[in-house]
């Protein structure tokens, strides 16, 4: 079977080698897998070796999705949540399959329950599509505002971490774009045209390209986006992770976050309206590792 349900984990498995792995369990993508060179296939997502995934806390690794605030909550509204929001702590559903040959696709959904309500009295309804075909992965994130008169107010990013060589592998093209340096709280702007994460970097751009791209020798991902204003940039470094219980031993030498977002301001959806976000991701041909 292409694709199957087993333990609270969805598997995609692709008949030319491509693989990925979804977990109900926040609708977090805990592994992509495509054949680079020929050979066995490539692991794209870095999954810390301490990450929890029995549902006590958010994955450290793959894709958590945040929603509907980014950070600590900034808003009235969101006071009640912890960092990053409930979409990457609750239990997904598993709506809809489908296999043409070509892709394969799943649909998992989030409505209000209980656990959300109790810190979280908006109504809306949440979309994850995650494709693959041989060689790209897709994520999009649909959120419909059912209310009838309220517009919908959220923060919304992919929080993709990505298996790379930290000290080699260099982000663009982020020249001349806006950001917030969370590292030193100030605002600034890109000077550099390639952006490496050998120190701690935990960058919020704004105004980002549709195609950003990062690179090391040897190997390199191109992310399309679509609908996301706004770009994360992190390596938290020893600094950091260093204070992370799920994080495993040098675990930052092995990552970037580079994650399409909607964070500097707050995405509204009118009415029984749907806002969508998408990431096409792909390897940059001609290169492996
Ligand atoms: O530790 P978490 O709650 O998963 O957050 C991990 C990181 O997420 C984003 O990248 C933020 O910009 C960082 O400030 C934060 O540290």
């Amino acid at each position: 079977m292409p694709i199957h349900i087993e333990n609270g984990k969805v598997r995609l498995d692709h008949p030319k080698g491509s693989s990925a792995e979804v977990l109900l369990y926040g609708a977090t993508v805990i592994s992509w897998k495509t054949i680079v060179d020929g050979s066995e296939p490539t692991e794209h997502l870095f999954l810390s070796k301490k990450a929890v995934l029995d549902g006590s806390r958010a994955v450290r690794g793959g894709i958590p999705l945040v929603f509907p605030c980014f950070g600590p909550p900034s808003r009235p509204e969101h006071s009640k949540m912890v960092q990053h929001g409930f979409a990457r702590t609750e239990t997904w559903k598993l709506a809809k399959q489908s296999d043409d040959g070509e892709t394969l696709e799943v649909h998992l959904t989030l409505d209000p329950n209980p656990s959300i309500e109790s810190v979280y009295d908006k109504p809306f309804s949440l979309t994850y599509v995650v494709a693959i075909t041989e060689k790209t992965m897709v994520n999009e994130l649909r959120v419909t505002n059912p209310h009838p008169s309220d517009t919908l107010e959220f923060q919304t990013l992919l929080h993709t971490y990505f298996r790379a060589p930290m000290e080699d592998v260099r982000v663009e093209p982020l020249q001349g774009k806006p950001y917030f340096d969370k590292t030193t709280m100030t605002e600034r702007v890109e000077n550099r045209e390639l952006v490496d994460v050998k120190t701690f970097t935990d960058s919020v751009y704004g105004n980002a390209e549709k195609k950003s791209k990062f690179t090391w020798p040897g190997g390199g991902i191109e992310i399309e986006s679509f609908n996301y204003p706004d770009l994360v940039v992190w390596n938290p470094q020893e600094e950091v992770a260093s204070k992370m219980t799920d994080m495993e031993e040098y675990g930052w030498h092995h990552f970037l976050c580079v994650e399409p977002a909607s964070v500097r301001d707050f995405v509204k959806v009118t009415p029984g309206g749907t806002w969508s976000g998408k990431q096409i991701v792909y390897t940059i041909p001609g290169r492996s590792h």
